[in-house]
């Protein structure tokens, strides 16, 4: 797939990042896959999985859906822990994702090699990698390694990102003026349909959303504060 044929594809369009952490009650191969499934049944133009799963979510993600699939794998919590070596990302590859998605900040990366480095082995191996970034100064860093899409998905969990309750909106404007003609995806705490909708507003091509719609934990905790919370009227 060229990155012009995803673009195509992605272009205003929704995509669902079906994950679950470890000790999560959806922390289950063929869960992932039905709820991939699920946000394909529902619109989403292409799916992002692995994450603690790794490489079998992937490559179930990958033969349940006709759509393309972003398929990362996360070593570890700290630092660069999203498909952080050039061959964490071959095996992602390897499983069938059409794109990978791996970090792409300026912190050390734990093969000691360059984002570049992950890019050009993904790219000699016929795949399209998504760059996470945090900052504008990321983004800029990983457009100039040779990354297909730059996308905000690190912004508030990186040293020098900015901590926001929400998604980081002005990161999305400020990388689609610095990169006009990157593909540039919006993701990150997208918790309501209008935030997702803002970010298309903003330059962003498409826009990934995870918890907010695969996380039943999250879901309910929302309605359940809600309920706790309300004003009991009574006659
Ligand atoms: C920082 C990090 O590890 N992000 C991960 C990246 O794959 C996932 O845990 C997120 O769920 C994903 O980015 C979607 O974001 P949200 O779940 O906020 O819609």
């Amino acid at each position: 797939m060229t990155v012009e044929e995803l673009l195509t594809i992605i272009s205003g369009k929704l995509i669902v990042s079906c994950q679950a952490g470890h000790g999560h009650a959806l922390r289950d191969t063929g869960t992932i896959e039905r709820m991939a499934r699920a946000a394909v049944d529902g619109g989403a133009v292409a799916i992002r999985c692995g994450g603690v799963g790794g490489t079998p979510d992937v490559a179930a993600v990958v033969s349940a859906v006709k759509v393309p699939v972003i398929g990362l794998t996360k070593i570890g919590s700290e630092g660069v822990f999203i498909t952080p070596t050039r061959e964490s990302a071959l095996e992602v590859v390897d499983s069938g994702a059409q794109i990978v998605a791996a970090d792409a900040t300026l912190r050390p990366r734990p093969d000691g090699l360059t984002f570049a480095d992950t890019v050009d082995a993904v790219h000699d191996r016929g795949g399209l990698v998504m760059a996470d970034c945090g900052t504008l100064a990321d983004g800029i860093a990983a457009a100039a390694a040779g990354a297909d899409i730059i996308s905000s998905t690190l912004a508030g969990y990186t040293e020098n990102s900015r901590r926001l309750a929400g998604p980081d909106l002005e990161l999305v404007s400020e990388l689609r003026q610095a990169l006009p003609d990157v593909v540039l995806i919006a993701e990150g705490r997208y918790h309501s349909p209008e935030d997702a909708a803002r970010a298309i507003a903003l330059g962003a091509d498409s826009v990934v959303v995870g918890t907010a719609i695969t996380d039943p934990a999250f879901i309910t905790s929302k309605f359940a504060a809600a309920v706790s919370g309300a004003e009991r009227q009574r006659v």
